[in-house]
């Protein structure tokens, strides 16, 4: 039986369901989803193993419009992901009209072969199909037909299942031969630190997006293991976290009153860290002001951008 294996990378307008289809193409939580866009600021890797066949998956950020320049960053991250993948999977949802957007990534997906190679195959995937009638989900495929080349023309739902097989069949078949790139039971080679941070981002967000879009960064400063452990006898970890936000009513707010909410954040958080690492954590956070952090360059380095 031959076996294939490569690399597939989901783009998407943000909230077009990427990390929702990522973890339901893995089977386990990998990614952090969120019901806002552009919460997954790290490229997370999750991996399908078959008999058959190794698919690794990347997990972009929102592949969007550069307003600032963190977007363009997170744009060149993209660009870069995208050349050196096997097959490009690009999400449109099947609820909403195609937009200017969707556009875009479409013309990004069209010039992104490189002169004088052959291109990366793009199967369009029409997510969150349980969410709209047969019908609408027929002129949906339709009109993403219209929008591009595409190598192939899957719809699904994370949610339910619907046709999640049918899809990991496809990028399969795209996928060149090849041995298994990574040894199995793997699930993510992200580091521990960016899912610690990614946990304190989605605790410390909750409730509050509409007040700190994108003006949250998070920061692991280090996870250290305790020389005792606990009385009965569990491993315990001193986890210190840095969250920034560029101006003093946003600290105000992540705080709280009387620091009720920090305390809050840090105990939802906390539960999360401990099932990650299988230990019990000491999480102390630090909510620091760095402003226009978003625009500076020495900032964006020193949080890993
Ligand atoms: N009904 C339904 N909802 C879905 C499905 N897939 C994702 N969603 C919802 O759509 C929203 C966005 O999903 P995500 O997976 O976070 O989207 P994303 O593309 O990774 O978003 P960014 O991280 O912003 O780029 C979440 O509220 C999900 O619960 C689906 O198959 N069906």
């Amino acid at each position: 039986m031959s076996h294939r294996s490569g690399f597939v990378c989901l783009v998407g307008r943000p909230n077009a369901g990427k990390s929702t289809l990522t973890n339901a193409l893995v089977g386990h939580k990998v990614a952090i989803t969120s019901g806002r866009p552009q919460t997954t600021r790290h490229t997370v890797r999750g991996i399908v193993h078959r008999e058959d066949a190794q698919l690794v998956l990347v997990d972009t950020p929102g592949l969007h419009r550069p307003r600032t320049l963190l977007g363009e960053r997170l744009n060149d991250l993209v660009r870069d992901t995208l050349t050196e993948v096997d097959v490009v999977g690009f999400c449109l949802p099947a609820d909403q009209k195609i937009g200017p957007g969707d556009r875009y990534i479409a013309e990004q997906l069209a010039r992104m072969t490189p002169e004088g190679r052959p291109g990366t195959p793009v199967v369009a995937i029409v997510t969150k199909a349980d969410l709209v009638p047969k019908g609408r989900l027929a002129e949906q495929l339709m009109a993403v037909d219209r929008l591009g080349a595409w190598a192939d023309i899957v719809p699904v739902s994370a949610q339910d299942g619907y046709q999640v097989d049918v899809l990991t069949d496809v990028l399969v078949s795209h996928l060149p031969e090849g041995p298994a790139l990574y040894p199995e039971g793997e699930l993510t080679d992200e580091p521990e630190q960016v899912m610690v941070a990614e946990l304190v981002r989605e605790a410390a967000l909750e409730g509050v997006r509409d007040e700190l879009p994108h003006s949250l960064a998070v920061v692991v400063d280090e996870i250290v293991p305790r020389e005792r452990p606990t009385a009965d006898g569990t491993p315990m970890l001193d986890v210190r976290v840095h969250l920034f936000v560029e101006r003093d009513s946003q600290k105000a707010i992540v705080i709280g009153r009387a620091g009720a909410r920090l305390r809050d954040v840090g105990t939802r958080a906390r539960g999360q860290i401990e099932a990650l690492l299988g230990a019990r954590v000491f999480l102390d956070l630090h909510v620091k002001v760095a402003k226009d952090w978003q625009r500076d360059p020495k900032q964006l380095g020193r949080l890993g951008f």
